[in-house]
């Protein structure tokens, strides 16, 4: 039998991806080693693999198939536009992409005005307002701390994820428009579907059993 191969994406999912997977019998001692350097982990006895990768990344690996098998937020998987299956909503890591700015904002918006919008995903901010809203602006790339830029004046709004809110409260921010509801998704390389149908199959099914439990 040949390697199953995960990619499971670092940081805020990583530790709810593994709890997920010992629920259904799935362990990986090694990886829980917070101080490892270690970037791969195998199960022997299950014919398995596990390697962690950043979250953008993680598509990249599954759709030229170096991964079967991803775990990533769907913001991720949106933006970054890869040919691969998403066969599961996983339920954790939930939260929303959303167009956040100081009530001010809320105007301009109305009235489709020419603004600015900064954000880490230019493709989902691009596809919101141009294909849903029809609305033109002007998109400004950035890497983090997004909420900085209306405070500063380099945009007028921001497109950012939204979890409880407190980020936003914190800097005197407010969610004008929810773009979409977020959480983490399971993705499968396509080919890897088709030779492994039975094994990923019984892994979707039997994930599913532990999600309706939940
Ligand atoms: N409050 C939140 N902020 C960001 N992402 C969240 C939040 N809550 C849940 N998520 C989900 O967790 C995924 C991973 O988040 P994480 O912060 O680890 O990655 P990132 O923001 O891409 O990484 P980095 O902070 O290293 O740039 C996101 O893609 C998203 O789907
Ligand atoms: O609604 P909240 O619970 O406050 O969470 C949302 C915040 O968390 C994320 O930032 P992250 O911590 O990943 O930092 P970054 O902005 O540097 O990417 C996101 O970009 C928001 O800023």
């Amino acid at each position: 039998m040949r390697y199953l191969t995960f990619a499971l994406g670092k940081g805020r999912l990583a530790s709810k991806t593994l709890e997920m997977f010992e629920k259904i019998g799935i362990t990986c001692e090694e990886m829980k080693d917070k101080d490892t350097r270690k970037l791969i982990f195998v199960n022997e006895e299950l014919k398995l693999r596990f390697f962690l990768a950043k979250g953008p990344d993680v598509p990249t690996y599954v759709e030229y198939g170096a991964a079967d098998i991803g775990i990533v937020g769907k913001d991720t998987i949106l933006e970054e536009g890869r040919n691969i299956y998403e066969v599961l909503d996983l339920g954790f890591g939930k939260c929303r992409m959303c167009v956040c700015g100081p009530q001010s904002a809320e105007e301009l918006l109305k009235h489709h005005e020419l603004i600015r919008v900064a954000t880490k995903y230019p493709k989902i901010a691009k596809d919101y307002f141009y294909n849903t809203k029809h609305q033109t602006v002007e998109i400004i790339k950035l890497n983090g701390s997004i909420e900085l830029a209306p405070i500063v004046g380099l945009s007028e709004v921001i497109v950012d994820i939204v979890e409880t809110g407190s980020t936003l409260r914190e800097n005197g921010l407010n969610v004008l428009e929810e773009v979409c509801p977020l959480s983490a998704r399971m993705v499968v390389n396509q080919v890897s579907m088709k030779m492994e149908q039975e094994r990923i199959s019984k892994l979707i099914d039997n994930l599913r059993t532990v999600l309706t439990e939940a």
